[in-house]
């Protein structure tokens, strides 16, 4: 299907070997509609355990759309057919605890959004809310998980402050945090450093690469840079269609299709 200067069917999907690497998450003919448009088409993408898989393309082309559809995200929005599996099962099916999932496979936001609490408070509010009661064992998951997010250092002496004065990069650090106390095995990431200046990206990358070494993670990103300095592997996106997926060395240095060619060079359109 040919739309404006490309073929949609002009596509290169990765598959990997399971005898050769460990699928953390994997979908099969995943499709996103919001009402009747229909926003993402095809999705048969696997994703390798502990390594980074950035996801790029040009706006709208529906790169948030389906790394939310990934912890049903947009289940309120949009209408979501296909299969997601995580550890043999479907958490696309309907009898899937969203809660109990949503442990395992975390998000972290475009913007850095803390509870208007103290810096303790924000990583011990949904421990707590799971019966987790005793405040050694909080206090050590509190430290465990600042430090995991590389925060500890810079917060350790004010846990009691609120995480609302921290700095927009500190606060996405917490966010991170938040999310790996959680004991997740996947984070989902959308665009996490999208509202924070170049030291503080640097510094959640640095995380990043420190968290894979325990955490699948799969990122949305516009920014190149940082999809070539950080990911292992990268999907790029057009209109709704994931046009080619491959390690990032790859795709950056010899693309295969002409979309994804003419996006790196910067000759899209
Ligand atoms: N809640 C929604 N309701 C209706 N349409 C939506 C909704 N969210 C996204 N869309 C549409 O789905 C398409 C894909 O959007 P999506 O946000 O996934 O793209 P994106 O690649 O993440 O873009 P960006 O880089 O700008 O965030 C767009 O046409 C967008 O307008």
């Amino acid at each position: 299907m040919n739309v404006g200067k490309y073929d949609l069917n002009d596509t290169a999907i990765k598959q990997f070997d399971p005898q050769k690497q460990e699928i953390a998450l994997s979908t099969e003919d995943l499709q996103v509609y919001y009402g009747n448009k229909h926003a993402f088409f095809d999705g048969n993408l696997q994703f390798e355990r502990y390594k980074i898989t950035a996801l790029i393309g040009a706006s709208g082309s529906g790169k948030s759309t389906f790394l939310r559809s990934l912890n049903r995200m947009n289940d309120d929005v949009a209408t979501v057919t296909g299969k997601i599996l995580y550890r043999g099962i479907d958490i696309n099916s309907k009898n899937i605890n969203l809660y109990e999932m949503r442990k395992q496979i975390g998000m972290v936001f475009q913007r850095p959004n803390p509870f208007s609490k103290s810096i303790k408070e924000n990583i011990t509010f949904a421990l707590k809310e799971n019966g987790i009661k005793d405040k050694q064992k909080l206090d050590e998951i509190v430290e465990k998980s600042l430090r995991g997010a590389a925060l500890w250092d810079e917060v350790k002496d004010d846990l009691d402050k609120s995480a609302l004065a921290l700095s927009g990069g500190q606060q996405q650090r917490l966010c991170i945090a938040r999310a790996i106390a959680m004991g997740p095995d996947i984070l989902l990431m959308d665009e996490p450093c999208s509202a924070l200046d170049p030291i503080s990206t640097l510094k959640v990358e640095e995380t990043m690469l420190e968290l894979k070494k325990k955490y699948t993670i799969i990122i949305v990103t516009h920014n190149m840079q940082q999809a070539s300095r950080a990911s292992d592997y990268t999907a790029f996106f057009h209109m709704g269609h994931v046009i080619e997926y491959d390690q990032t060395k790859r795709l950056f240095t010899n693309p295969t299709t002409q979309a994804a060619e003419d996006y790196i060079s910067g000759n899209f359109g």
